[in-house]
């Protein structure tokens, strides 16, 4: 495998998001990209899993085959990559630098593999953990979605567990946001980002 180094653009800090799957995370940074447009822009990922009802390719996901993407990864396109209950996901290089090359702040949606991995790399960014308020609301949510197979959702919240001992662990996280009310997570969350979202705006005014 090839080195997978960034060339780390100057702008804007990017701002990892992490937590268990059905937390809410894409629900936050949808809302953020709403209100702050032209400050905030998505880094695309790719997954191998197959698109949901709604979801569009290039937009939500980069949607490819297991081959395609494991070519990627080989060829060293790739910040990071992770398999996630039975599916490849993974942070191209070029994602990230199509957010970096328009001065956006650069959000990244992935778990905690992704997190860890961010970490040996020269991104930088600032990493924030959104959490449920239990576990029986996170099911509730997932199922409330009514996007996952009873196999994946049983895996997710396996997963989940997992996730929420790696976020206690020190330093794992520069912010922790329990999205138990939306618009009081979503509060808390602005106010994270508060300082970089005024830099940019000062930049763009
Ligand atoms: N604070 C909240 N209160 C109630 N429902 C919520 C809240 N936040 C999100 N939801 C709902 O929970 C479900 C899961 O949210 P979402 O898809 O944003 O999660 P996610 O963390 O992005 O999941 P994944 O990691 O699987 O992509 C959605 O149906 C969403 O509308
Ligand atoms: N390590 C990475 N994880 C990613 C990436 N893109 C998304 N994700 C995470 O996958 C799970 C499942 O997502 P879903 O859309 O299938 O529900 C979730 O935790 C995401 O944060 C990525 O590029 N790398």
């Amino acid at each position: 495998m090839r080195e997978t180094t960034t060339k780390v653009m100057a702008g804007p800090r990017p701002v990892v998001c992490s937590g268990p799957s059905g937390v809410g995370k894409s629900t936050l940074l949808k809302k953020l990209m709403k209100e702050y447009e032209g400050v905030f822009g998505f880094s695309i990922s790719h997954t191998t899993r197959k698109p949901r009802p709604g979801e569009q390719n290039g937009i939500d996901y980069h949607y490819v085959t297991r081959d395609v993407m494991q070519a990627g990864i080989d060829n060293g396109d790739f910040i990071e990559s992770a398999e996630f209950s039975g599916n490849l996901y993974g942070t191209s290089k070029a994602a990230v630098q199509e957010v970096q090359s328009k001065n956006l702040i650069c959000l990244l949606d992935i778990d905690m593999q992704g997190v860890k991995n961010i970490k040996k790399t020269d991104l930088n960014p600032m990493f924030i953990s959104i959490q449920p308020p239990s576990m029986e609301i996170l099911e509730k949510r997932l199922r409330g979605r009514k996007t996952e197979s009873e196999e994946s959702l049983q895996k997710r919240l396996q997963t989940a567990k997992i996730e929420m001992e790696f976020s206690k662990e020190p330093g794992a996280f520069d912010v922790i946001i329990i999205n138990d009310n939306l618009d009081d997570a979503y509060a808390k969350l602005k106010d994270a980002l508060k300082e970089e979202i005024d830099k940019v705006k000062k930049v763009s005014s």
